[in-house]
Formats: structure tokens, C-alpha cells, sequence
């Protein structure tokens, strides 16, 4: 996580600048009219981790800048939630009044939600005992007193060492608006999940509408998540078949079809590298077998990869589909698989989605379709 420093007045002239750079990379694309969604311009985040400070009697959060592991004490947060902002001090306040909680803590992860539902890990360098779970169980409520928070408690997650203690449930549910429908996810601690609430629901809106009129044919989605884009785009298509790597995001995602009432996808927990291998018949997976894929006409591909981009064998497969969704929060990396498809496909639509206002990030949306 980056420090953003905000500065209101050049929000516009930061994602210009962007928006430019984004155009200079994709110069030797045939492309579209660049669309380009906004963020808020604060309290965008709904997540984030912050170290934590000893100083004699005193602690306080900190982050380091990336490149030179500068140290920079953070008391507020403006890019976080105002939930954040409320629970990092309800927070501090509480731990330095109380030994148990201050000793040894090490990290704190904030994790909200829009609708005001709010999960805190707190991170330390030592084990974890009665005295400490009876601390924090005090502390639940306290912290659910902030303004913003629209649960009697916060649920709190203590981390040591091979160590944890989940006091609640472990997970925060989270309501989207897309396309006039409210989508409801669970995001579990410790898995991934959109960071900017608002923009996700921007982007999964983007991709709805993208993908509309798909009802003819099934949509193959890698990378899956929690089921984010999945649950938003399912009603696009006739039948969905989605992969995804870890066990957590899975369970969240079956979770979130069935929460969701989507009855035409099937989910199986194969990397991308494992389901390429299975399509192409260089391996057998046991895990891929219940999603019966020649029962499938699987004409549109969605990935949604990490930094890294898509392997090499993943990104020759998406040449075999007439349509390819990709969601990228590295343009690079997003160049480089593209230049695959550059002989086959068409870009019809690209967006930038601006998930990290005051920082380099840059999340794209990019909609191809074979050349006739
Ligand atoms: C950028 S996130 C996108 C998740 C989801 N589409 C969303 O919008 O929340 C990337 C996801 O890819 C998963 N992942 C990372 N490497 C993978 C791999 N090699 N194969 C399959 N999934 C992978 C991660 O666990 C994570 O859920």
C-alpha cells in the first residue's frame, strides 16, 4: 500500500496526466475513445494496514514510503473510509491505555465496508492468551461506538504467529449498487477484495455493460476473487464457469451466487496456469472435471490477473475466445499479454478506472473482440 498524499486542487491534473500516460502506452493499438472513471476524491479506501510504532510509552501508526523506507507517522488518513479514520483513533486510544492490547502489536488492518460494517486484525509479535481475547472482547463494542459504524461491535481478529483468534465471524458483507440492483458480497480477512467500494461498483457497472446482450453463449471467467465480477455479470450470460486460486476467495464466492440467487455458475479452485493446462489437454485436473466445460460454449473470457499479468500459457489461450474482458491494475503487464491478441482481436471499449487517486496506480478495463 502506497502513501497517497492528497491534494484535493490536482486530482484532475493527476488523472490527466494518467490518462495520458495510459494513451502513450497503448499507442501502437487501433483504439477507442479512452473512458475515464473518476474517483472520490477522499475517503476512497476501505481498506487499509498500518504499521504500528513504539516509542518509549508511546505508539502511533505508521507506513513507509516505498523507496526509501521512510518512516512516516499516519494519526489520520484521508484516502481510508471515515471509518477508518474514526476506528484508527478509537483504536490507538484504547491501546495505550491498555497494556495487553499495546504490547508487542506489531501491525493493524482496517477493513470496512460502504453500508458501515467494519472487521480489525490486529497483528503481534507474541502469543495470544485468555487475558488479551478478554481485552479485545471489551474492546468490540468501543469500537463499534465510532459515528460511522453501523454495527453494536467491530469484529476483531487477532494475529500472532501460527495464531488465530477470530472473535466473530471473520469476514465483513458488503453491499454494491450495480446497475440498478444491489449486490451483496461477503469479503473475507485476508483475501482479496476491491479496494475502492465506489469505483468497484463503477467498474463492475462498466463490465455489465460491456458484456450485455452475451445471453447466446457462456463466459469463462479466471481469477474470480470473491465472486465480484462473477455475481454482477452472471445475468449477462447464459452459463458461467469461473476458476480461482485461493480456498477463502471460493468459499466467499460460492457464498456470494448463492446469497445473490445465481444459479448458472459453477466455481472450482484451479489456478490459471492449472486450468490453461486442462484446456489444453497437457494435464488432467480432478478439481476442473465438475465444471464439464465441453457442455460449455465458452465464447467470452473475463481474467482479472494480480501485478503480474497473466502467465504465457494463459494469455495464448485468450486468443481462442471471440470476446476478452480484461481487468488490469498493471498497464504493462496488460500490454504485454495484449499484444498476443494485436492480429486477432479488436479493442471495442477501454477504460481507465481510477481505484488510487494521489498515487501512480492505474487500473484499466479492456473489451476485445475477434476481427471479422
Ligand atoms: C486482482 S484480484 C481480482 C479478484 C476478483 N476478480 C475481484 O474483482 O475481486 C486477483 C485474484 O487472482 C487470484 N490469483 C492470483 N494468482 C492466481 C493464479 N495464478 N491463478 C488463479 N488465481 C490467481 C488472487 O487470489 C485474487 O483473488
Amino acid at each position: 500500500m502506497s502513501i497517497a498524499r492528497v491534494d484535493q486542487a490536482r486530482y484532475g491534473e493527476q488523472l490527466c496526466a494518467k490518462v495520458e500516460r495510459v494513451k502513450a502506452r497503448f499507442a501502437d493499438f487501433s483504439m477507442p475513445e479512452v473512458e475515464v472513471l473518476e474517483s472520490q476524491s477522499e475517503h476512497y479506501r476501505m481498506r487499509a494496514e498500518f504499521r504500528v510504532w513504539h516509542d518509549g510509552i508511546d505508539a502511533y501508526y505508521i507506513m513507509f514510503q516505498k523507496k526509501r523506507h521512510e518512516r512516516v507517522r499516519i494519526d489520520q488518513f484521508p484516502v481510508g473510509s471515515l471509518l477508518i479514520n474514526e476506528l484508527m483513533t478509537k483504536l490507538m486510544e484504547e491501546v495505550l491505555e491498555q497494556p495487553i492490547l499495546k504490547t508487542k502489536l506489531y501491525q493493524v488492518n482496517f477493513h470496512t465496508t460502504l453500508t458501515g460494517h467494519a472487521m480489525v486484525t490486529m497483528i503481534y509479535h507474541k502469543k495470544l492468551g485468555p487475558d488479551w481475547q478478554e481485552a479485545a472482547k471489551k474492546l468490540r463494542p468501543i469500537l463499534g461506538s465510532c459515528p460511522s459504524s453501523t454495527r453494536p461491535h467491530v469484529d476483531i481478529i487477532g494475529r500472532s504467529h501460527k495464531q488465530k483468534i477470530e472473535l466473530d465471524a471473520g469476514y465483513v458483507c458488503e453491499t454494491l449498487a450495480v446497475d440498478g440492483q444491489s449486490l451483496i458480497y461477503k469479503q473475507v480477512e485476508g483475501a482479496f477484495s476491491q479496494p475502492n467500494g465506489r469505483m468497484c461498483e463503477k467498474m463492475l457497472t462498466w463490465a455489465k455493460d460491456v458484456t450485455r446482450g452475451s445471453n447466446d453463449h457462456d463466459l469463462l471467467e479466471l481469477y474470480c476473487g470473491n465472486g465480484n465480477f462473477t455475481v454482477a455479470l452472471a445475468s449477462n450470460f447464459r452459463r458461467v464457469v469461473a476458476t480461482e486460486m485461493s480456498k477463502a476467495s471460493v468459499a466467499a464466492a460460492e457464498f456470494n451466487l448463492q446469497e445473490n440467487g445465481i444459479s448458472n455458475t459453477s466455481i472450482a479452485r484451479l489456478t490459471a496456469e492449472e486450468f490453461t493446462a486442462a484446456w489444453k489437454g497437457v494435464r488432467e485436473f480432478e478439481r476442473a472435471k465438475s465444471l464439464d466445460l465441453k457442455a460449455h460454449d465458452l465464447q467470452t473470457i473475463l481474467v482479472d490477473p494480480p501485478r503480474a499479468g497473466c502467465d504465457a500459457d494463459t494469455a495464448t489461450l485468450l486468443k481462442e475466445f471471440q470476446n476478452v474482458l480484461y481487468i488490469s491494475c498493471n498497464p504493462g503487464t496488460l500490454h504485454n499479454n495484449l499484444l498476443e491478441l494485436k492480429g486477432s482481436h479488436k479493442v471495442l471499449r477501454f477504460a481507465i478506472f481510477d481505484q488510487f487517486p494521489y498515487t501512480d496506480h492505474i487500473e484499466c478495463g479492456v473489451y476485445l473482440r475477434r476481427k471479422e
